[in-house]
């Protein structure tokens, strides 16, 4: 099931002339290392409003050359991958869609796929293709030194198209992610929103809750957390890390199907709660069965690791 490249760069030909990544964060400075090192395509230029986060990129040698502005970047790419917050999408598509070459495929790696089809879709010009999508592959680092080019060996890219994408385009999108080692699904945007709302915004809203109230606590008590801070809560301390802009985009950007799982979730916590009142242990062995066995079929499909075995960091 894992895609083709082991940990040495698996190559071919080049897939793309030249790859414009928009934002060289962590996500960013993923695809540029990733698409390098695959060899899926001959050139890469980056755009980023941050001087200090360039400059950094161009120490890195991440690409073959440097803009702040998005419009120079993308005027002569033959794909553009936008990997900064997803709040700043419309505002980029807007700004650069005159200067999009005609025939170039836009894609982005954004957590929420129907508020970017929203936000970013409007802008697209006729002549270009656009394809929404998303690496299930990242860590509670920012900016272009936290990324790296084994990111997306062996994890999922869901790439969302509609009834009206360019099928051509989504073919070309999904060789690209596969030669840089990722296993490319498709499915709606909306249910891509409803999962992913689960699996990733539920448990980071749920860290952030339980490392602030942590912080709540008072003078010793809140050290003492921090000093003796136990397997859990460590745990939660690293996605309770993660990029506060990031994150604030992606709740104000997936509003409906977070609500909605946390209304559940608030629920199924209730129960526990009356259980523990109750001292109804059956309950709570039943369910802890129950979810180690969710933990096993992590496991099994290979997703419980954020590199792969040998990955390296960079
Ligand atoms: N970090 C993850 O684990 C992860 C995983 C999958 C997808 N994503 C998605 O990737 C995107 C980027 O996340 P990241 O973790 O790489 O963030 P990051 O903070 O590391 O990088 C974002 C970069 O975008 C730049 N930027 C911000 N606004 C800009 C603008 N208007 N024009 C140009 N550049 C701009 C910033 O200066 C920064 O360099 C987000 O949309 C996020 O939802 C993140
Ligand atoms: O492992 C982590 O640090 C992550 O938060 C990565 C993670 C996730 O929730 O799995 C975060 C956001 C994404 O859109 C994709 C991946």
């Amino acid at each position: 099931m894992t895609a083709s490249p082991d940990n040495g760069a698996a190559k071919g030909e080049p897939i793309f002339g030249t790859l414009a990544v928009v934002g060289i964060g962590n996500l960013g400075s993923s695809v540029a290392r990733a698409v390098r090192k695959y060899g899926a395509v001959d050139r890469v230029v980056v755009a980023d409003l941050s001087a200090e986060a360039l400059a950094r990129a161009k120490e890195l040698k991440l690409a073959d050359a440097y803009f702040e502005a998005p419009s120079k970047a993308v005027a002569e790419a033959d794909i553009v991958v936008l990997c900064t917050p997803l709040g700043a999408f419309g505002a980029i598509a807007k700004a650069m869609a005159p200067h999009l070459k005609p025939g170039a495929i836009v894609t982005d790696v954004g957590s929420v796929k129907g508020a970017v089809v929203a936000a970013a879709g409007p802008h697209m010009p006729d002549t270009v293709a656009f394809v929404p999508g998303h690496p299930i592959a990242g860590t509670e680092k920012s900016g272009p030194d936290a990324g790296s080019s084994d990111l997306f060996v062996g994890r999922y890219w869901i790439l969302t198209p509609d009834e009206t994408t360019d099928r051509a385009a989504v073919a070309r999108v999904t060789e690209l992610w596969t030669r840089c080692g990722a296993i490319v699904e498709e499915m709606k945007a909306e249910y891509h929103d409803k999962v992913l709302a689960v699996t990733s915004h539920l448990p980071h809203l749920i860290a952030y809750t339980i490392v602030g109230t942590a912080f709540d606590l008072e003078g010793q008590e809140q050290q003492d957390v921090i000093r003796f801070s136990a397997g859990g809560f460590r745990d939660f301390t690293r996605i309770a890390g993660s990029s506060p802009i990031m994150w604030r985009d992606i709740f104000l950007n997936n509003r409906e199907a977070v609500l909605e799982m946390l209304q559940r979730f608030s629920e199924d916590l209730s129960y526990l709660q009356r259980a523990i009142r109750w001292g109804e242990g059956d309950k709570l062995q039943d369910l802890f069965t129950r979810t180690r066995e969710v933990r096993r079929g992590v496991i099994e499909a290979k997703q419980d690791k954020p590199f792969p075995e040998g990955g390296n960091g960079k």
